[in-house]
């Protein structure tokens, strides 16, 4: 089988996954997602404290080569299971998620045009552009409500690690992009010429 790898890149809170699951959901059954966030390094060397403080926006804190070998192997046709992520824990988690090889692949996350061993992977690469103020506005709704944050705690880390290694890393990573996209999975017009584009390269 041959697959059509998609990239989908741009910053916290850009509207990434909302992008991916639309179109998870317009091509079920025919398409499977690999997700960044789940290849963070494990740190079962670190205690809870300790795990806070690291910098999560750096390409070093990616397990790459777990990822590009996974990628690898699911172009090449065959199933991998991939490692998942805890946000609330800062660690990897014991379960694997199974993803199986499918005609279009879709691989998301902050950082995937800005590791030069993964961007060479992706036939179609779209980042999504929001705001910094939406951006981090989302991100603070999020956190505080899902992963168990203060919200001192998420104005601390987006000063010192989440914007700077955004305007370092994921920002520059832009000029890879083969399509932006404002607002990523609700930008219906976006989507349509996106999927009327896959389906072309599938035919
Ligand atoms: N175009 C949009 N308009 C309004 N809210 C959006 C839009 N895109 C995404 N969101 C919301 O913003 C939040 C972050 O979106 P998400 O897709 O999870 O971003 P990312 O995966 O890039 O971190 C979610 O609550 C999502 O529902
Ligand atoms: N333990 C962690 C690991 C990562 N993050 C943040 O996740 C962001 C990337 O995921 P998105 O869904 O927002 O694209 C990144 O900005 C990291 O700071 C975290 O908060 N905790």
């Amino acid at each position: 089988m041959t697959s059509l790898v998609i990239g989908i890149a741009g910053g916290t809170g850009s509207g990434k996954t909302t992008l991916t699951n639309a179109l998870l959901e317009r091509f079920a059954g025919r398409a499977s997602a690999m997700y960044h966030d789940n290849y963070y390094r494990a740190h079962d060397d670190l205690d809870a404290e300790q795990r806070t403080t690291l910098n999560y926006d750096s390409p070093d804190e990616f397990d790459n080569d777990l990822m590009v070998e996974h990628l690898t192997r699911l172009v090449a046709g065959a199933p991998v299971d991939s490692p998942t992520y805890d946000f609330v824990h800062n660690n990897r988690a014991a379960r694997t998620v199974r993803i199986e090889p499918k005609p279009i692949i879709i691989v998301e996350g902050i950082l995937i045009f800005a590791e030069p061993r993964l961007c060479p992977l992706f036939d179609i690469r779209l980042f999504v552009d929001t705001d910094a103020d939406v951006r981090l506005l989302r991100r603070i709704h999020r956190d505080v409500l899902e992963r168990g944050r203060t919200l001192e705690s998420v104005e601390r880390r987006y000063l010192a690690t989440v914007k700077p290694m955004h305007e370092l890393y994921v920002e520059p990573s832009k000029r890879n992009a083969h399509i932006i996209i404002p607002e990523g999975g609700r930008n219906m017009v976006a989507l349509d010429l996106l999927i009327h584009e896959i389906e072309h390269q599938l035919a």
